[in-house]
């Protein structure tokens, strides 16, 4: 291991074997669940070496906090790994940027599209897309895994590039779809698929910001934030290709987060219906039957924003979290951390913490709205809400789409109690099982949703046709 500075130590770790260190004792996928375990008997802080390099595991909020917030001038990088970093994206991919200039440029760019401000303006077409989400859930609710995935890219189609999304078999989108769940996939792919992987990726973007400059040039570009770069570009600072990248990863993070997210929740409802019929009483007291839940309920609505914020404590889409690394040697409570190291916030375990959420495996919206729990917040007309939560990461790194992400959510979720009654498939369990991928996401599973009546799903059925006619979008390659 490293050499400590006088006082110091390093953290307590499982013993690794020699040149591998802990590699072979890591699983290849749901490695959370194991670093969990490593937790319970090594505390809050723990080392790992894998392959020589040095990765310390947090499992706090607190020290999630001290470390990735407080200090991070010093903790906001990321490891360059020559296959995954440089190959697949040639350092232009803001997600895997080390904290340098580009990365710092890019976040400018991204925060300007993504901030609350901005935000307020994608609600109509969030509006859009999920009116023709319920149309369809209720039409085919065995396909929801589409329907959500449709509704994640759709929105983020739609705001990047000013396209639409219709059935997902549009050539770009099955392009972009296909590189999303390549890099998604548990093993990390041979070094040469990834570099084609990343001429296709970068072939592609351009493609789809040609496709706006020369929108521009005929004077009839759709808002989009590929536009707003065009328009900025000196501004910002960022030559074409990372301009095309910042908008690319936007979707590329944007879009199976989301859906994995209301897949989870999903399955909160078939598990827990106790809460729906509580989130359904919350949405018919506040909204009534004559109209559907908009924006402008969130404020009366705790309810729903309890199940969003429980259901990403509960199956948190990025449960190992993003390793941040850091750039110059530091210490904490006595114990050393060398330049270089990756420091993981093990979302599986902090949101298992049962000092912050007492019965922790339980799914429990009332801690987020019973003032005998300690993560109870007032006002409930702004709390719960997902603002700085640790489903999003930590200090200069966090989600730049949390706004975005949480209008989502709080809408769907508000809008499915509304519209659905849902309940467990008479044949089976289901939902047990996490996919293999990078997300948090449960296996497909069977489960019965109906309209709640035949005025609802009507009423659905003429929004949707409405919103494709007002659809500013409509008709448009
Ligand atoms: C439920 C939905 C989402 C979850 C749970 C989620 C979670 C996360 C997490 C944990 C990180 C890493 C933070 C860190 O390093 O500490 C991250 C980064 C990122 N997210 Fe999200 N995210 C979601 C939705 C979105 C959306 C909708 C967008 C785009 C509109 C987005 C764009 C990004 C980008 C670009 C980064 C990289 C930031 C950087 O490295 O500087 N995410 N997200």
């Amino acid at each position: 291991g490293p050499r400590c500075p006088k006082g110091t130590k390093l953290p307590p770790g499982p013993k690794g074997k020699p040149l591998v260190g802990n590699l072979l004792d890591i699983p290849p996928y749901h490695s959370w669940l194991k670093f969990r375990e490593w937790a319970d008997q090594y505390g809050p802080l723990f080392r790992l070496n894998i392959a020589g390099r040095e990765h310390y595991v947090v499992s706090t909020e607190k020290i999630a906090n001290d470390l990735l917030r407080e200090r991070g001038t010093l903790y906001s990088s990321r490891e360059q790994l020559p296959a995954a970093a440089q190959l697949l994206g040639d350092n232009l991919r803001p997600l895997l940027l080390p904290y340098n200039d580009v990365w710092r440029k890019g976040r400018r760019l991204m925060h300007h599209l993504t901030m609350s401000s901005a935000a307020t303006s994608y609600q109509p077409t969030q509006i859009l897309e999920s009116t023709r989400l319920l149309y369809d859930l209720i039409r085919s609710p065995k396909d929801y895994e589409t329907w959500f995935e449709r509704y994640a890219s759709g929105l983020i189609f739609r705001l990047g590039f000013g396209k639409t999304v219709e059935t997902g078999e549009e050539e770009d989108v099955k392009r972009i779809l296909n590189i999303v769940h390549t890099v998604e996939r548990p093993l990390a792919p041979f070094k040469q698929e990834l570099g084609k992987l990343h001429e296709e990726e970068l072939s592609l973007f351009r493609q789809l910001q040609d496709d706006v400059r020369r929108e521009m040039r005929d004077g009839k570009a759709p808002e989009c934030w590929e536009r707003t770069f065009l328009e900025k570009k000196d501004e910002y600072g960022l030559t074409d290709d990372e301009g095309a990248y910042v908008v690319g990863t936007l979707f590329e993070a944007g879009s199976g987060t989301t859906a994995a997210a209301m897949m989870s929740f999903l399955l909160a409802m078939v598990h827990y219906p106790e809460w729906q019929r509580k989130l359904q009483e919350e949405v018919d007291r506040v909204v009534g039957g004559d109209r559907m839940p908009d924006f402008e309920d969130m404020p009366s609505l705790p309810t729903v924003r309890a199940m969003v914020k429980e259901t990403l404590r509960w199956r948190p889409v990025t449960a190992g979290g993003i390793p941040h690394q850091l750039v110059k040697d530091d210490v904490y409570d006595g114990m050393f951390l060398p330049a270089g190291t990756n420091v993981h916030a093990n979302q599986w375990a902090i949101h298992r913490d049962p000092a912050l959420y007492p019965d922790p495996d339980t799914f429990l919206p009332s801690r987020w709205l019973d003032p005998k729990y300690p993560t109870y917040r007032e006002p409930l007309t702004t709390y719960p809400n997902l603002q700085n939560f640790s489903a999003f990461g930590f200090g200069r790194r966090i989600c730049p789409g949390q706004t975005i992400a949480e209008r989502s959510l709080n809408l769907l979720v508000a809008r499915i109690a509304w519209a659905c009654q849902i309940s467990k498939a008479r044949d089976g369990e289901g939902g047990r099982w996490m996919c293999r991928g990078f997300n948090v996401q449960p296996k497909w599973f069977p489960f019965e949703l109906v309209a709640r009546s035949e005025e609802r799903k009507e009423m659905v059925r003429v929004a949707m046709k409405e919103g494709r006619w007002e659809d500013p979008l409509r008709g448009r390659k």
